[in-house]
């Protein structure tokens, strides 16, 4: 990851929500981003430029755009039509975006435009966070990393968010190895990043 001093930046071409840039790189803001405050907080999983990417909850691009600046290719998965608008506005700009309107719930609707990744990414504040990536699991290598980004008051507003983080955690350890767990304080309240590698 690129660092300018204690400023997590990225390598694209700026002007893609209106974020600063620095030194000619652009700012990856961890109030904004769930993915940038994982990194920030020292956490989170290296991008590399031979990394491909899918991105559940892509929402209108903001994280993906940063992400594409740094791996090789993002299948972002959307399912509202106002934000896969803007999102198709940017993947117009970055050639390495396959902007899929599709449910999470549904891997099998985008199956056939999908190749195996090393990292996936999700961030859809559904009740049924856990089973969703469950069912993404079989596009993720063996080796390969899942970071979920958990919403417990998604999940449960009536629990504790430490309990259903705990429930989170054993229910992805059925299927994979449970390598980070922290919550994304000061950035982002009642949200944990959950980051785990698929067993090879
Ligand atoms: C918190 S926002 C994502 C923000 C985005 N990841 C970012 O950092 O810029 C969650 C997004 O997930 C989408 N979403 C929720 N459930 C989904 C599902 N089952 N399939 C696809 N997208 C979903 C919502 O429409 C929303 O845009």
């Amino acid at each position: 990851m690129k660092w300018l001093g204690n400023v997590l930046v990225s390598p694209g071409e700026g002007g893609v929500y209106g974020e600063r840039t620095l030194d000619g790189y652009r700012v990856w803001d961890p109030y904004r981003s769930k993915l940038a405050a994982l990194y920030t907080l020292g956490g989170g999983v290296e991008l590399t430029p031979e990394i491909r990417v899918l991105y559940l909850g892509a929402a209108n691009g903001t994280t993906v755009s940063h992400v594409a600046d740094y791996v090789e290719t993002v299948y972002a998965v959307e399912f509202a039509p106002r934000p896969m608008q803007d999102l198709l506005e940017v993947a117009r700009r970055r050639r390495n975006i396959v902007p899929i309107m599709a449910d999470a719930n549904r891997p099998e609707e985008y199956a056939p435009f999908m190749e195996a990744v090393d990292i996936l990414y999700q961030d859809v504040a559904q009740p049924n966070q856990v089973e969703i990536a469950e069912r993404n699991l079989p596009f993720l290598k063996p080796g390969g990393h899942l970071i979920l980004m958990l919403k417990t008051r998604s999940v449960d507003v009536r629990r504790e968010p430490a309990e259903v983080l705990a429930g989170a955690r054993a229910g992805l350890e059925e299927h994979l190895d449970v390598t980070d767990v922290r919550w994304l304080d000061p950035y982002h309240h009642d949200h944990a990043a959950i980051v785990c590698s698929r067993r090879g």
